[in-house]
């Protein structure tokens, strides 16, 4: 299984100039992949008091373009997350769209970042994403998922070969992005593709660095801090091995744990 990762430059607030990138990003890479993912909140970047107004239904224009790619060119889309509305509140969300051009999923962030805010202008999503795609079984979740081991170790008993991460992970905490995304696959024994982006929040830059490590925690592909389109494979039959030698989920005690 073929990734690209699209590491994109989101220039906050321009959501016209951002969708016309991404769009051309994935665009570039639909041949070369059976899976595209997009960063966190693409569209907007942190300008967090336009999310509410730039946000879409989950049909809206946006996620029918993004159809319409994935349709033409049979590839795969993890529409990186969006501004979504539903029921009049917006969601960070996660949209994964098959090769048919279906929306087969959509995971709305369940740990909003309260250190920039997000609890202000996102409500939180209320379950984990969870989905098949071209019959391996793949988990998702969003930036600051990443620091809820519990949520990692939910999708792995529930079968996740891969989980897909896009993120928005600022510089200043870089090393805690690369040990965090190593650690996350190494005690799941699974992949993790976790797609930053760069640019910069109030004066601070994005970390770039997007990964792609296996089920040992290696790191299989990994982007600088400039915009780029990183390729990396995916065998989710490598995940069975893994988990046969090291027997970790059978040696659990969750009748010890209160959390
Ligand atoms: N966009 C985010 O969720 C940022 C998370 C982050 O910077 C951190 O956990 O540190």
């Amino acid at each position: 299984m073929k990734i690209a990762m699209l590491q994109m430059e989101i220039v906050a607030g321009d959501v016209a100039g951002n969708k016309n990138k991404g769009l051309a990003l994935v665009e570039e890479a639909a041949d070369k992949a059976d899976v595209i993912i997009l960063p966190e909140i693409w569209t907007t970047g942190y300008a967090l008091k336009n999310v509410a107004q730039a946000a879409e239904h989950i049909d809206g224009p946006l996620m029918t373009q993004l159809a319409g790619i994935a349709r033409k060119h049979h590839v795969n889309i993890i529409a990186g997350s969006v501004p979504v509305s539903r029921n009049g509140r917006t969601y960070n969300t996660t949209m994964v769209i098959d090769r048919q051009g279906t929306i087969i999923n959509s995971y709305e962030k369940v740990h909003l970042f309260s250190m920039y805010g997000e609890e202000h202008f996102f409500a939180p999503g209320t379950k984990l994403g969870l989905l098949s795609l071209d019959k391996m079984t793949a988990g998702v979740a969003i930036c600051y998922d990443l620091r809820f081991p519990e949520l990692f170790r939910s999708l792995a008993l529930q079968g996740a070969q891969a989980v897909f991460v896009p993120a928005g992970w600022p510089a200043a905490r870089g090393h805690h992005w690369r040990t965090l995304v190593q650690a996350r696959a190494i005690e799941n024994h699974l992949y993790i593709c976790a797609v930053n982006c760069v640019g910069e929040h109030k004066g601070s830059p994005f970390y770039g660095h997007s990964l792609l490590v296996d089920p040992e925690g290696v790191i299989i592909a990994e982007g600088d801090d400039r915009e780029t389109i990183i390729y990396g494979e995916i065998d989710p039959a490598r995940v069975a091995g893994a988990r046969k030698d090291m027997l970790t989920f059978a040696d659990r005690r969750p009748d010890l744990y209160s959390c």
